[in-house]
């Protein structure tokens, strides 16, 4: 194990925490959460709260994916939680993933899952539920949860859970993606969640369950500790695409293509805002680790060791610490965390069939989206012609009345 990975944070060990602590360390997930004093109840008064997330198997897996949730599901559960991933293979095909083939689909959700063991969870207390069996397990009782959530909210109010799948309000949707925002809030009830433990896009149909819940006089609430969307590589990209391979780290990727993300990243001297190399930083570099080493020569200040966040974050704002020195690092330290998933798919047999099958799947998702954007730019083209040729025909009308006149 290399010197940066030894000093993995305390959190990961198991040990057992005061109800302060336990709280405390839930909200530290948290970008928002509704609502602070149910959760300290919450934790105050059930055994063995029950939290979920859900995730489409869609294709790669981002480091926010990958990383990211491992690091807040070892909280919830070090917090006493038993934690439910929700493998959403029918959302996924809802919303029209991996051209809707369900095969597919589950591939990709195998893999993901063993992403996840690559990297560290602590499986202890963590089931993974996949959506399509379990609703045919239990239908009846999934469907008539579904049916009462769609019954009492308008088709306006649903489309405003867009965000959820991706899609702006503005989009045009398919029938489908009306049944999705339904069928997630009745998720929460229906995996009986305690909490909802999703990123901060998800936050929409989290409150519309909630609405639900007053509607149905249910007491207790689902908490809903949403957490932090990390920002795109890029200059002005508030998320991470799976569309731009560029965009962001993706947990099977080569030192090589690594270092020239970071490297190309967006990291503005001096400025912390909008970067998202402190982004990295925050949520995901110093939840692992307990400091960062920055290698230069003598000339530029010679080699310096941060032990905290705020550190590396004042010495940046100071102008001591330069972009390019900064990103070297970084980098180098991505390169440790993700180099057990890396193993794992290239010495694990059945681990690395899988990834192949992923591997195809994806690219020719790729080739199918790209071809579908090549019909629908024709189809506009054609459409625009024939606008052109109709305002054509109106102008050379009119102006023939002209000359009869
Ligand atoms: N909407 C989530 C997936 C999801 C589906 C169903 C759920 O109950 C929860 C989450 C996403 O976009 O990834």
């Amino acid at each position: 194990m290399t010197e940066e990975t030894k000093t993995e944070k305390q959190t990961e060990e198991k040990k057992e925490l005061s109800l302060q602590e336990k709280y405390e360390l839930c909200l530290s997930i948290a970008e928002e959460c509704i609502k602070p004093t149910e959760l300290y109840s919450l934790l105050e008064h059930i055994e063995q709260p029950l939290a979920y997330d859900g995730f489409e198997p869609s294709g790669r897996m981002h480091i926010a994916q990958g990383i990211l949730k491992v690091i807040n599901v070892n909280k919830l559960t070090q917090a006493g939680c038993k934690f439910i991933f929700w493998v959403a293979d029918w959302f996924a095909l809802m919303n029209n993933k991996m051209g809707g083939d369900l095969k597919k689909i589950k591939l990709v959700g195998q893999y993901m899952i063993e992403v996840w063991k690559a990297c560290g969870m602590d499986m202890t207390n963590v089931e993974f539920l996949w959506s399509s069996d379990e609703i045919n397990k239990r239908s009846n009782e999934y469907w008539t949860l579904v049916l009462d959530i769609a019954r009492r909210n308008s088709v306006k109010r649903i489309q405003r859970c867009g965000q959820i799948m991706g899609r702006n309000n503005s989009d045009d949707l398919y029938a489908s993606q009306i049944f999705y925002p339904c069928m997630q809030a009745a998720d929460i009830f229906f995996l009986k969640a305690n909490i909802c433990q999703l990123g901060i896009d998800q936050r929409k149909v989290n409150m519309l369950a909630r609405e639900y819940c007053d509607l149905k006089k249910i007491r207790h609430k689902p908490v809903i500790i949403s957490h932090h969307m990390i920002m795109g590589l890029k200059k002005g990209q508030a998320k991470m695409s799976k569309s731009d391979p560029d965009s962001a780290i993706f947990m099977e990727d080569l030192p090589g293509d690594v270092n020239r993300k970071i490297n190309g990243a967006y990291c503005p001297e001096g400025d912390v805002e909008k970067n998202p190399i402190f982004d990295y930083l925050k949520y995901i570099i110093f939840q692992k680790v307990d400091s960062i080493t920055i290698t230069r020569k003598e000339e530029w200040g010679g080699n310096v060791t941060y032990n905290s966040y705020e550190e590396v974050e004042q010495a940046f704002i100071k102008k001591e610490l330069h972009p390019q020195d900064l990103k070297k690092a970084v980098a180098k330290v991505i390169n440790q965390l993700i180099d057990p998933v890396r193993q794992y798919f290239k010495n694990n047999k059945k681990a690395k069939r899988l990834l192949a099958q992923v591997k195809k799947a994806v690219l020719q998702e790729q080739k199918r989206k790209q071809k579908e954007k090549l019909k629908n730019q024709k189809q506009q083209e054609k459409e625009e012609e024939k606008e052109q040729v109709k305002e054509q025909v109106k102008e050379n009308k009119t102006e023939n009345e002209k000359e009869k006149k």
